[in-house]
């Protein structure tokens, strides 16, 4: 695995706390709430997946080295990449992980999908297979990142290589599969011409902020009664 760039890596829950007495309250914070709390950059980690060949690693190195190689090698394994934004007045750490598509790393890669925050989805329009195994992708997803809830997990699906002349996937038919899989955004892109690149992981970002935002209103939502057997508070989440 190699991977660089700026930022760490999302820490795990701390060990070896002292259970709290009765009179403390120990309030767990979803790291979203808790970087809007303290006004710090929120770590994200999103995951590009999908046939080899399709330009996932040229779509990261687009993103964060603005660079293209047309003869680009296939990955093995995963590599993951750090780049900082801005998304809607929020500061975030994207962190990139790029994974080998071939079917002969699948043990290598999927041990790297907990965790993730969001699955970018990604065939190549000049492609059918890669079109019709998007849905293997996803439960390759949902299977090893142990997704708990499928149906509210932000995927975003990405057709790359749109600069090319001979498309084998339309719009409509890529926008169809999003909208019964899942009402997934769906963007074109090319990683050679830098067409939509930037926006499509905004659109991961946007997609997870929105998720969690939800989330972090269902927290606060909460009151708790520490003189009272029964709960109270909102039951959204
Ligand atoms: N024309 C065109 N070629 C692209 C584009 N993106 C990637 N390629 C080319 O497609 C080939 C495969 O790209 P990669 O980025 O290595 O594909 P990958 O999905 O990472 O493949 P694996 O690592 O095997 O999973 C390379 O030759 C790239 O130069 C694009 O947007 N347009
Ligand atoms: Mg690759």
């Amino acid at each position: 695995m190699r991977g660089g760039g700026q930022g760490g890596v999302r820490s795990g829950a701390a060990g070896g706390c002292p259970s709290p007495s009765p009179a403390q309250v120990v309030l767990l914070l979803h790291p979203s709430c808790a970087a809007a709390m303290t006004g710090k950059s929120l770590l994200l980690k999103v995951i590009l997946l999908g046939d080899g060949g399709v330009g996932k690693s040229s779509l990261m190195n687009r993103y964060v080295t603005n660079k293209f190689d047309s003869q680009a090698f296939h990955t093995i394994g995963v590599e993951f990449l750090n780049r900082d934004l801005e998304v809607d007045g929020r500061f975030v750490t994207l962190q990139i992980w790029d994974t080998a598509g071939q079917e002969r790393f699948k043990s290598l890669r999927t041990p790297f999908y907990r965790g993730a925050d969001c699955c970018l989805l990604t065939f190549s329009v000049d492609d059918r297979q890669s079109f019709e195994n998007l849905g293997n992708w996803q439960k390759e997803f949902v299977y090893y990142a142990d997704v708990k809830d499928p149906g509210h997990f932000p995927f975003v699906v990405l057709g790359n290589k749109i600069d090319k002349l001979e498309r084998q996937v339309t719009t409509e038919e890529a926008q169809a599969w999003c909208l019964e899989n899942g009402n997934y955004p769906y963007l074109e892109t090319s990683a050679k011409d830098d067409t939509n690149v930037a926006v499509a992981f905004e659109e991961a970002v946007r997609q997870v902020l929105a998720v969690e935002e939800q989330l972090e209103h269902c927290m606060l939502g909460h009151t708790i009664d520490l003189h009272s057997s029964s709960k109270s508070g909102s039951s959204c989440c």
